[in-house]
């Protein structure tokens, strides 16, 4: 099975949840979210990091009802690591989340199971340099961009600015997708601010990431919403394959060729299987 079958469809939204946080934990299992990403990185306080992949085991034990579950553990140069990596061997959850990853070669020598894929976390000036061989990395399954740790990195004066991470964010996406993998934009720490939230969803799934990564059990479903294909995308799309006989069309005022036919077909591939995933959820 390849990483790809292992996570298809594909998840759109990722909530993390801090493994010592109990309560969220129970939360988390009621939510629409894709996957919960179980962090006992930086949510996770240094004196709370045993309770973090106490609370972490006993959940992914537990399960998630259809939900993905991926491990956020502490990067190789941490002293939490060693013990992170042994709960992923006992636990193995269905993706590990390796932080702050700069170079390659920290994917080399990492003692993960070797069949279960990693994200890697695309963090600073270094990793962004660094993209599009981290992405093109065996084991890697997809990128998530981590602004707050990037805006830091770039002594942004203000870290909510996207404008001022425009070039790296479109560097974390061509990486991802010249390796042929997902890309995850980054959190929004702004959880009361509904409209803020629901303008940088939306310009995430235009700048082409596959999904968003969450903070809190409100940002789920306007997350969802965002990418989630159009009415109108989807009977376009449907009317493109229909229309479609090859070479260059006029379609509806426009010019059709096979990249748009394939980019309708995809669309509409992924929504059949999203459909699917969520009636076998609804039944069990
Ligand atoms: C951001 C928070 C610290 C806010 O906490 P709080 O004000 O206590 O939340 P609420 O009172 O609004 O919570 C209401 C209920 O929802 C549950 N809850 C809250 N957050 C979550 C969650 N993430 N998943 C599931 N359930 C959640 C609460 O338990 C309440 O439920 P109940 O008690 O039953 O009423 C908090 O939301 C939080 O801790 N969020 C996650 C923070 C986190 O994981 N951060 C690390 C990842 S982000 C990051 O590191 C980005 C990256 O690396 C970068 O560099 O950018
Ligand atoms: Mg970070």
């Amino acid at each position: 099975m390849t990483i790809f079958q292992t996570l298809n469809p594909a998840p759109v939204s990722l909530l993390y949840v801090p493994g010592h946080k109990g309560r969220a934990l129970s939360k988390a299992k009621q939510l629409p979210a894709d996957m919960l990403i179980i962090d006992l990185e930086d949510a996770v306080p240094a004196e709370l990091k045993a309770d973090g992949r106490l609370g972490a085991a006993g959940a992914i034990r537990e399960g998630f009802s259809g939900k993905y579950v991926a491990l956020r553990i502490n990067g190789p140069d941490s002293p939490y690591h060693a013990e992170d990596l042994s709960l992923v061997q006992q636990v193995r959850p269905d993706i590990i989340v390796l932080p702050k990853v700069d170079h390659p070669a920290v994917l080399d020598g990492l003692a993960t199971p070797a069949d279960v894929p990693l994200f890697a976390m695309i963090e600073s000036p270094t990793g962004i340099f660094n993209a599009q061989a981290i992405a093109a990395h065996s084991r890697v399954a997809g990128l998530i961009a981590g602004l707050n740790d990037l805006a830091h990195d770039l002594r942004l004066p203000d870290y909510r600015d996207r404008s001022a991470m425009a070039l790296s964010i479109q560097m974390i996406v061509l990486a991802a997708r010249a390796a042929g993998i997902l890309a995850y934009d980054g959190v929004y720490n702004a959880i009361d601010d509904a409209s803020g939230f629901a303008m940088e969803a939306d310009e995430g799934h235009r700048l082409g990431f596959d999904g968003k990564t969450l903070i809190h059990p409100s940002q789920v479903d306007p997350c969802n919403q965002a990418f989630a294909p159009s009415a109108v995308a989807l009977d376009d799309a449907r009317a493109i394959v229909a229309a479609f006989t090859g070479g260059a069309e006029r379609f509806e005022g426009r010019m059709i060729e096979d990249m748009h036919v394939d980019s309708a077909r995809q669309l509409l591939a992924r929504e059949a299987l999203r459909d699917e995933r969520r009636r076998g959820i609804a039944q069990q």
